[in-house]
């Protein structure tokens, strides 16, 4: 269990404040306004701001370096703001890491007729725990709309957890560890959120003979329903293909809410999704509307915007008719002529 309280405003003000005048023979700039560095590092332990202080006069020695500054070296506001990104706190936002999840636009699918609002399933503000879950198809975009509602939140902890960084032949105590450990993180900051991607993949499910883990699942039972300490506010955010296998292993029931993401099913949908993409002209966005009138659609948003990707080199003129024929070959159209 870490036993670790992240210092308030008032101790991070006195404490960079008592950091800052340590630098000694460093000049420190006029310019600068410890509270808003204080608004910034909310998450921050003490040894991360003595590491903030540190960067900041490193990023003063390289500035001064570069430009020449007739001032000579001094620690200014700038310093500071720049050491703030460079710091990346434990008890921080995985911000990057979620980035990196969406490469593309996030294509906000509840503007869209196909998909019914569920805004009010995120439901935040409030102290104690919530766990939603995030259903739909392989392909489908959940773990997109995971890392959507996650960055959504003001808050200032943020961490994803997905066994596909897991090294390979990890033992399932030391999973259980992995999630235990983050979830303890989570426990410190005031208000959390933690994504737990693919929980049938985490749970070694396997379709052949329906395996799992059982030390995974008993583990997650309880820490879903953990509450945090008092006070402290606590989202996780679950995905999975397999809302059929944790419904059968008794995991549904852990959950406040569980949203469908669907696929991609109306001509409708498909078009303001190929439009959102930018990777088509005006003529093409034309062509390829005109022969999806009356067509069945159903696809995953992941594999609709691989097919754009894959045709994304190919000349203009040619590029709606093999578009086509590839979304057919997908949707197995019948009459595919493209
Ligand atoms: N609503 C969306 N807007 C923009 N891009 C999206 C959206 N949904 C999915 N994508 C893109 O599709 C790709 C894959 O999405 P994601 O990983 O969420 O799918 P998934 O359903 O979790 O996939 P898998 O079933 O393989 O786990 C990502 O590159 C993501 O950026």
């Amino acid at each position: 269990m870490v036993n670790i309280t992240l210092p308030n405003d008032e101790e991070r003000l006195g404490f960079l404040d008592s950091r800052i005048k340590r630098l000694g023979d460093i000049n420190v700039a006029g310019d600068v306004c410890l509270s808003e560095i204080v608004m910034k590092t909310e998450n921050f332990t003490e040894d991360e701001l003595c590491q903030l202080v540190r960067e900041a006069l490193h990023e003063a020695i390289v500035r001064t370096h570069v430009t020449g500054c007739p001032e000579g070296l001094q620690v200014s506001q700038v310093d500071l703001l720049a050491a703030v990104k460079i710091v990346q706190p434990r008890f921080g936002r995985q911000e990057e890491v979620l980035q990196q999840l969406m490469p593309y636009e996030y294509f906000d699918r509840r503007s869209n007729d196909a998909v019914p609002n569920q805004d009010n399933l995120l439901i935040t503000g409030h102290p104690g725990l919530s766990c939603h879950l995030v259903e739909g198809n392989p392909k489908s975009g959940i773990t997109t709309v995971a890392a959507q509602m996650a960055l959504n939140t003001d808050y200032r902890f943020v961490k994803y957890i997905s066994s596909v960084s897991w090294p390979l032949g990890l033992s399932d105590s030391k999973k259980c560890q992995r999630i235990q450990d983050a979830l303890e993180d989570a426990y410190v900051s005031r208000r959390s959120c933690v994504i737990i991607d693919d929980l049938e993949r985490i749970l070694g499910y396997g379709a052949l003979g329906k395996r799992y883990s059982n030390e995974l699942l008993q583990m997650l039972m309880v820490l879903l329903k953990k509450l945090p300490p008092k006070g402290h506010e606590l989202l996780i955010i679950c995905t999975t293909n397999r809302r059929d296998v944790l419904q059968e292993l008794g995991l549904l029931s852990v959950f406040t809410s569980v949203r469908n993401v669907p696929n991609v099913s109306t001509p409708k949908e498909l078009l303001a999704i190929v439009g959102a993409s930018k990777r088509f002209e005006h003529e093409e966005l034309l062509q390829i509307e005109s022969a999806m009138e009356g067509r069945n659609v159903s696809i995953g948003i992941k594999r609709l915007l691989g097919l754009i990707e894959w045709v994304n080199p190919i000349e203009p003129d040619r590029r709606p008719g093999k578009f086509l024929r590839k979304l057919g070959e997908a949707m197995g159209w019948v009459e595919n002529k493209f």
